[in-house]
């Protein structure tokens, strides 16, 4: 689990109490190494190499990443390299929410060789916004701009890996609660 609120396990309890429920649904022993996002950065192997070593440590050494939700952009760029080393090292990645943002900055700046895409969260003049803020939002009221709870879904790909994921349903009802989206004409 790559995430920037590390100390506090209690920020993820939803995601972790749905990986205990999977780990027994699949026989499985649930084990969670948790890596602050920041340690992972190429800063901390000279400001805090210690806590370097120990998070690539961690992350090589895993089963499979996880990057969960956030906001900000502090501890983002290790995010970045920790989707870069699943995907080049053929490591199951989830990313929810920001974490699966963050996929998509990582596939486009390493393989579209888009070097500039990033989400304008993170920079708001970003030359290649590949994550934007969503049309229907409005950036002056904050409070009623985040699209929260229940959304449908409809897969475009029939049979397609997240199709099978829900039993190749024609729709999901996922919740949702974030400003950004996936620019469209990124597809
Ligand atoms: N729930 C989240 O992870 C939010 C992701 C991102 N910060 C957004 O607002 O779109």
């Amino acid at each position: 689990m790559v995430g920037k609120y590390t100390g506090i396990s209690d920020s993820y309890l939803s995601i972790l109490k749905a990986l205990l429920h999977a780990s027994v649904a699949l026989d499985r022993k649930l084990v969670v190494d948790w890596v602050p996002s920041c340690d992972l950065e190429d800063s901390a192997a000279v400001e805090t190499p210690d806590a370097y070593e120990k998070a690539w440590g961690l992350l090589k050494g895993a089963n499979g990443v996880l990057v969960p939700g956030g906001f900000g952009d502090r501890g983002v760029q290790g995010k970045i390299l920790a989707a870069k080393h699943a995907r080049e090292n053929n490591v199951p990645y989830l990313g929810i929410c920001l974490g699966m943002q963050i996929a998509v900055i990582e596939y486009a700046r390493s393989v579209m060789k888009l070097r500039d895409a990033n989400s304008t969260e993170f920079d708001p003049a970003a030359k290649t916004p590949c994550v934007i803020f969503m049309p229907e939002g409005s950036k002056t009221h904050m409070g009623a701009t985040m699209r929260l709870g229940s959304r449908r879904t409809f897969f475009q790909v029939n049979n397609c890996k997240s199709a099978k994921l829900y039993a190749n349903a024609n729709y999901v009802d996922e919740r949702h609660r974030h400003r950004y989206e996936v620019c469209q004409r990124m597809r």
